[in-house]
């Protein structure tokens, strides 16, 4: 299990500034989650993190590498995303093996027919999918596979963007119930961003509340229910997110 140690972490688009020094740790085995208005910059953080944007000034450090000083073999390896909309991060004419088997052969890896195998079985899915094209397979399926595509690689951490939002309300609860038992079983440290303070209660350990490329407040999970938050717009979200579950 790894450490994610984010440090003075800064990135501007063109004039404009949207990570200030960010500065946080993951702890090992812990799923983090970054919440915060939409624009604060969440995605931003994962983005940089796993230099799918190399251009940010900081340190990312993965355990005791920093993502940088990876060569991308040792970086697909390490880390890995899971994007919130399955059919956009999967191609619409590669079978479901090909994407499975994609990272494998990139990273020279044996026993590909097993991997995949093992893989589609950890994600509750019929080994016969492999076969089938995303457009095939229902939302929640397709997530299941970006998962699957994940977690092939054995990576130590996963960077999970929104990875349910794109889904239905019964869905999300069952893909959300697959990622907390894959942690449990592989000992992924998670840093997760999502909108939502009923999916940050459910999955993480500790969260952040971001506003501006700032983070306002580092919080456990109890501070959702039992209240503990010391920022007034820590607060604020906190509150207004218990409203909203109230009216719905
Ligand atoms: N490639 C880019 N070029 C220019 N500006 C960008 C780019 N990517 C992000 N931004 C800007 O950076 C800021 C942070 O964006 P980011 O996607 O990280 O926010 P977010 O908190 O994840 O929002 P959301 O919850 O809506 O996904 C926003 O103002 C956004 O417009």
């Amino acid at each position: 299990m790894k450490t994610v140690s984010i440090r003075d972490l800064s990135v501007s688009f063109g004039a404009v500034k949207v990570l200030h020094d960010v500065c946080f740790d993951v702890r090992p085995g812990e799923c983090f989650g970054l919440v915060g208005e939409s624009g604060s910059g969440k995605s931003t953080i994962l983005r940089c993190g796993s230099l799918l944007n190399g251009k940010w000034e900081g340190e990312v450090r993965i355990g005791e590498d920093s993502v940088r000083d990876m060569s991308l073999r040792d970086r697909c390896r390490t880390l890995q995303m899971v994007f919130q909309d399955p059919y956009g991060s999967l191609h619409p004419r590669h079978s479901i093996r090909t994407a499975l088997e994609e990272g494998l052969r990139v990273n020279r890896i044996g026993d590909r027919e097993d991997r995949m195998a093992a893989a589609m079985r950890d994600v509750g899915l019929p080994v016969e999918f492999l076969d089938r094209y995303p457009h095939q397979l229902s939302g929640g399926q397709r997530q299941r596979v970006a998962i699957a595509r994940a977690l092939i690689l054995e990576p130590d951490v996963l960077f999970l963007d929104e990875p349910t939002s794109a889904l239905d309300v019964s869905v999300q609860a069952e893909v959300l119930n697959l990622l907390v038992r894959l942690q449990a079983e592989k000992g992924f440290t998670y840093l997760m961003v999502s909108h939502d303070l009923a999916v940050v209660d459910h999955m993480c350990d500790r969260f952040a509340i971001m506003q501006h490329g700032r983070i306002v407040e580092v919080l456990p999970r109890e501070a959702i229910t039992q209240g503990g938050a010391t920022q007034p717009y820590a607060q604020e979200l906190i509150a207004a997110s218990l409203e909203y579950e109230k009216a719905v």
